[in-house]
């Protein structure tokens, strides 16, 4: 695959997509813009051929539409100039779980779940031939902490960070790289989407620190990149946790505490 492999970029119309888009571009990369707002991704296409002088395709597609989803999947199976995706493409729901609707629900695990593993998904076998590519997810620090009271948006956050690091396991050794990156609060229009003005919330990121830390992560090719998390060993130190458990799930007999029901 080419030094410079083409970019496929979903969510790339605003925000944290628009923000890798250009930074790509900068870099040298051609690219392949996802989103639904044509008229964005044209306006943000133009201009960035007219400042870095790399070929801008784009794709307007709704992720969440099985036909545009197809079309996009069938774009990362058949155009061997693509050696990166970057799976963005995600919102969040506005209030707490019985106050959302199931259609609401659906609708945003198709987006932010969904639609993340049938693009790797699509990608992956060739990415596997070649022996090389990456795939980045964008992930979210909300998906470790139940605590935020955002349910679902939470459990997709988190499908998306343990997706992203099973394929590592088993993609990595194949040549790929799988990235998870999990920001937290960031400065995009996400958080007007869902009715909350993100000047009144605290410790929020600007978008370009966000992408440039997660491209500093994807340079050391790292496995999970947490660009607001200051202190790395509390990262490792939680996965040690985890995996000091996993030797002891094989079990003929439950743990004692659960054997006096009957
Ligand atoms: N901002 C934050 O605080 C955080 C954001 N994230 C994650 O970052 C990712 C990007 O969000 P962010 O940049 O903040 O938000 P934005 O709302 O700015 O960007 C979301 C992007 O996704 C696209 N999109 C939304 N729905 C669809 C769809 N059905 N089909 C195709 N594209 C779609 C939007 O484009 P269009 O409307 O044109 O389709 C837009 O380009 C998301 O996955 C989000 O969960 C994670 C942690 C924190
Ligand atoms: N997108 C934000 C929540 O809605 C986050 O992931 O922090």
């Amino acid at each position: 695959m080419a030094d410079t492999p083409t970019v496929l970029i979903t969510g790339a119309s605003s925000g944290i997509g628009a923000t890798y888009a250009e930074r790509f571009a900068r870099r040298g990369h051609n690219l392949l813009l996802v989103a639904r707002n044509k008229a964005r991704l044209e306006a943000l296409s133009a201009r960035l051929r007219e400042e870095t002088g790399v070929t801008i395709d784009i794709l307007p597609a709704d992720v969440t539409n099985s036909d545009e989803l197809a079309a996009v999947e069938t774009r990362l199976r058949d155009d061997r100039q693509i050696g990166i995706l970057v799976n963005n493409a995600g919102a969040s729901l506005e209030g707490t779980f019985v106050d959302q609707a199931a259609n609401d629900i659906a609708q945003l695990i198709a987006l932010n779940a969904t639609a993340v593993a049938r693009l790797a998904s699509a990608v992956a076998p060739r990415f596997i031939e070649a022996g090389s590519g990456a795939i980045i997810n964008i992930s979210s620090v909300v998906g470790l902490a139940p605590e935020f009271g955002m349910s679902v948006y939470g459990a997709t956050k988190a499908f998306v960070t343990f997706l992203s690091q099973g394929l590592s396991l088993e993609l990595g050794p194949k040549g790929i790289y799988v990235q998870a990156v999990l920001p937290a609060a960031t400065r995009t229009e996400l958080w007007e989407l869902v009715g909350i003005d993100v000047n009144t919330l605290q410790g929020v990121m600007e978008v370009g620190e966000l992408v440039d830390a997660a491209l500093a992560g994807f340079d050391k090719r790292e496995p999970v990149t947490i660009p607001p998390l200051h202190d790395a060993a509390q990262w490792d130190a939680y996965q040690a946790a985890r995996q000091t458990m996993i030797p002891g799930f094989a079990q003929v007999h439950a743990a004692e505490r659960y054997r006096s029901a009957s």
